[in-house]
């Protein structure tokens, strides 16, 4: 169920951290971790966010689990229909192992997020429990088991169902299967697919992995020094990139998860984000670059319906 209501919007969100210290505690300088974001995520869709290590991917997560604030810009979400208090969204992380509680046993992680709300009854926590388990492939009589008493793959189904237990609008998944076997990473990313289709989830993917944005994603941001710089539906983006950054990040898949220098052969290095260069963002690196790039660059949709961040496509 796709359709185009809007259930978040960033706008014009940056995020500065402050770094180092003088003798008096005042911060020598700033991480600018995001500059001038603007994304909205429509209800049903999967929204893939690639990008190089260190582009503000998880900075971005946080924002929008409400877990940091933006440094100024705004962020409005669509009144929700699940909880969390109140705010719908939850998240799937990349390693299972550090999602789950060690200690406890796994039916009382998996419902945590609606004791923390509702404080219901054991019995009933546990009938959710055994529901939910069965919806991500787990027999319900291995409930009472600790986290490590499952496999990897297991875990990250476990992690699943713990953020599908407080009905959230939208599901934040960083890198889901990163960490895990090659073997059943298909089987957790087909996993996703199918609770996505009958529980009409709106996801957001973060990922290094192009292959797996590819598979699983409706449209695609692609981020580069805390900015935009192409979003669109992602099979235009990931079959007909506009964007030199794009294209350098597609053609030096499979290791985009390193930065880019020890991939391509040498384009230079992510600039220091301490300091963001006045024009173009990705001048210093871009083999197009020339007149006109010096000044900021604005995401412009362009003929393809794809928004590009560059004024020579
Ligand atoms: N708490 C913090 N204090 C200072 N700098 C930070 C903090 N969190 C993130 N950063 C910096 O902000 C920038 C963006 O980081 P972020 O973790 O969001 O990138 P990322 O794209 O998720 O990278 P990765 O894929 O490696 O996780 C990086 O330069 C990072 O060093």
């Amino acid at each position: 169920m796709k359709n185009n209501e809007t259930l978040m919007e960033l706008r014009d969100v940056r995020v500065r951290f402050p770094v180092g210290a003088d003798w008096r505690g005042k911060a020598k300088s700033c991480v600018h971790a995001l500059n001038g974001l603007d994304l909205a995520v429509r209800r049903g869709e999967t929204l893939g966010i690639v990008g190089e290590s260190g582009c503000g991917k998880s900075t971005l997560a946080q924002l929008m689990m409400g877990l940091l604030a933006p440094s100024s810009g705004a962020i409005f979400r669509a009144r929700s229909s699940g909880s969390w208090f109140g705010s719908g969204m939850q998240m799937v992380f990349q390693d299972p192992q550090s999602s789950l509680d060690p200690r406890l046993p796994v039916w009382r992680t998996i419902t945590e997020p609606v004791y923390v709300q509702y404080h219901n009854p054991v019995r009933e926590r546990r009938a959710l429990a055994e529901a939910l388990a069965e919806q991500v492939g787990i027999r319900g009589g291995y409930l009472d088991r600790l986290p490590h008493e499952f496999s990897g793959g297991q875990r990250q189904r476990l992690s699943i169902a713990r953020a599908l237990s407080s009905e959230p609008d939208i599901v934040v998944l960083d890198e889901p299967t990163s960490a895990l076997d090659v073997s059943v990473q298909a089987q957790i990313l087909n996993l996703l697919v199918e609770l996505q289709g009958s529980r009409q989830l709106t996801y957001v993917l973060i990922s290094h992995n192009v292959s797996v944005v590819r598979y699983m994603s409706d449209r695609v941001a692609v981020m580069y020094l805390g900015q935009i710089v192409e979003l669109g539906d992602s099979q235009e983006v990931l079959n007909h990139p506009q964007h030199p950054y794009t294209r350098l990040l597609l053609d030096s898949v499979p290791r985009a998860d390193r930065p880019l220098q020890e991939a391509d052969g040498g384009v230079g290095e992510l600039p220091d984000n301490r300091k963001l260069p006045p024009g173009c963002f990705f001048f210093d690196r871009c083999p197009y670059a020339g007149d006109g790039c010096q000044v900021p660059q604005r995401l412009e949709a362009k003929a393809s319906g794809v928004e590009v961040r560059c004024h020579r496509v």
